[in-house]
């Protein structure tokens, strides 16, 4: 479709973004004068009657439950190829998942974005619906009209639980968003499904990662330190495995964010405090470099003519690594420890290798190195996505694959000192079995880029 056609009566401008089910468009409806955003239906998924009736009960169900919390569905209708669609206002202010980008976000935000969504969720236990699909891309912000941000939550799980009940691939529910309960569907599921899924979404917005699977997820402080304890006991209550002993509902659960957000906010009104990504990066370094104890100072073949690169190991002998000779100052190879991304896994294979290795936790040290870790677990890649950085500037992301990995490299400059850049990079191994990578990359920004070199060099054994 491009930006001349028509939607019914709705004039297409552009793309939104894409989702199991359909694509998403920004149209304008001429007769109301408003933005509206449309969602079609794919073809593969329109032949298929029972989810085509799912995926409009869903627009009828938001609907019936209107609320302010909740995405407003304005019409529904067929475009060509019968394939059904439904008229939504338009979110101008993006995602939640394009807010974490930056990395984590202030605690009173969070609380506040939070509570809303929470509402919304409400709203539609009260219509007797149950997400089932709550996670940052499903939560929506718009412009209100007082000029401050309404938080809408959209796009329900219904029509992908009929799909994935019907044995299609689809999930409902993403990894540290979905209840146990989702997983092991023998107890059916309620109301406090999306409980859990909504302290997920509090957790990944206080500390920049998703949490770990049910019963062993990492205290949200360990990530956040400075977390007042209610915070954490409020987040942690919402993520109980067994849902007896969840806040009973969305709307108790609210209440509490509330009350906390109103204390927070004017906490932060008095000590403008922000605890940003920059420092989840620094913990999990120097969680790097402290776990060995010494940090060995190494240099390699002192060749008079050195080479351009030095192939350097971690201490298990497991990882190795081309590096540019100039970052080849120093060497801390005996792992580091995947729990400072909310993983399970407490130590794993890991190095880092830079100039001086001391300095290589603060983000703005100007110290060009590259660190790689391993991960046993296999959402490593998944987290280290979810990983931002507020105090730099973002850059993007491209997609990196070679005959080993596939991964994203995503970039972000200006971290405290003018021409530099930072990279996080997951790797997925191309061989079945092979652990995941997490790779950082810090360098200067004038002249070669090493990175993709640096990639294509690393090689996992066992
Ligand atoms: N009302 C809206 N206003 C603005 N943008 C929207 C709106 N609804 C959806 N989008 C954008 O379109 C994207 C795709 O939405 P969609 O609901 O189809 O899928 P998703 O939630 O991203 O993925 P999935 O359906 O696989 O869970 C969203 O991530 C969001 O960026």
């Amino acid at each position: 479709m491009s930006s001349s056609q028509w939607i019914g009566r709705y004039r297409v401008e552009r793309r939104l973004g894409t989702g199991a089910f359909g694509v998403v468009w920004l149209a304008h409806d001429d007769r109301l004068q408003a933005p509206v955003a449309i969602k079609v239906m794919a073809e593969n998924w329109a032949y298929r009657l029972d989810i085509r009736e799912r995926f409009l009960s869903e627009a009828r169900l938001l609907r019936r439950a209107a609320s302010d919390g909740l995405v407003q569905v304005f019409d529904i209708g067929e475009h060509s190829e019968d394939r059904p669609y439904f008229v939504m206002e338009y979110a101008d202010r993006g995602t939640l998942e394009d807010r974490l980008t930056a990395g984590p976000l202030p605690v009173a935000e969070a609380l506040r974005l939070t509570a809303a969504a929470t509402r919304g969720a409400a709203a539609l236990h009260r219509a007797g619906a149950v997400h089932r699909d709550i996670k940052p891309s499903n939560v929506l912000v718009a412009t209100a009209p007082d000029g401050g941000e309404r938080v809408l939550v959209a796009d329900l799980g219904l029509a992908k639980s009929l799909a994935q009940a019907s044995g299609l691939t689809l999930t409902v529910g993403s990894a540290g968003y979905a209840a146990p309960e989702q997983l092991d569907q023998s107890d059916g599921i309620d109301a406090r499904a999306d409980v859990y899924s909504l302290g997920a979404l509090l957790y990944h917005l206080l500390t920049g990662v998703v949490p770990g699977p049910p019963g062993k997820i990492l205290p949200p402080d360990r990530l956040r330190p400075g977390l007042p304890p209610e915070i954490r006991r409020a987040v942690l209550r919402a993520l109980e495995s067994d849902r007896e002993r969840r806040w009973p509902t969305a709307a108790a659960f609210a209440l509490e964010l509330e009350r906390l957000a109103g204390q927070a906010g004017s906490e932060a009104g008095r000590r403008r405090r922000r605890i940003g990504p920059a420092r989840l990066v620094a913990a999990l370094t120097a969680l790097a470099v402290v776990a060995l104890g010494t940090v060995a100072a190494v240099r390699w073949q002192a060749d008079p003519a050195p080479p351009a690169v030095e192939r350097v190991s971690d201490a298990t002998g497991r990882i190795h690594v081309d590096v540019p000779t100039a970052w080849a100052g120093q060497l801390a190879g005996s792992g580091w420890t995947p729990e400072a991304l909310g993983l399970p896994d407490h130590h794993a294979a890991g190095l880092t290798v830079a100039g001086d290795v001391a300095r290589w936790p603060d983000l703005g040290s100007g110290v060009s190195g590259v660190f790689v870790g391993l991960g046993a677990d296999r959402g490593l890649v998944d987290r280290v996505g979810t990983i931002g950085h507020r105090a730099c500037r973002y850059e993007g992301s491209r997609t990196y694959t070679d005959a080993s990995w596939r991964g994203r490299v995503r970039t972000w400059s200006s971290c405290g000192t003018a021409g530099r850049s930072l990279e996080e990079i997951g790797l997925t191994p191309v061989r079945d079995g092979a652990p995941q990578a997490y790779v950082q990359i810090r360098r200067g920004t004038g002249g070669d880029d090493p990175t993709d070199r640096i990639l294509h060099s690393l090689r996992v054994s066992g």
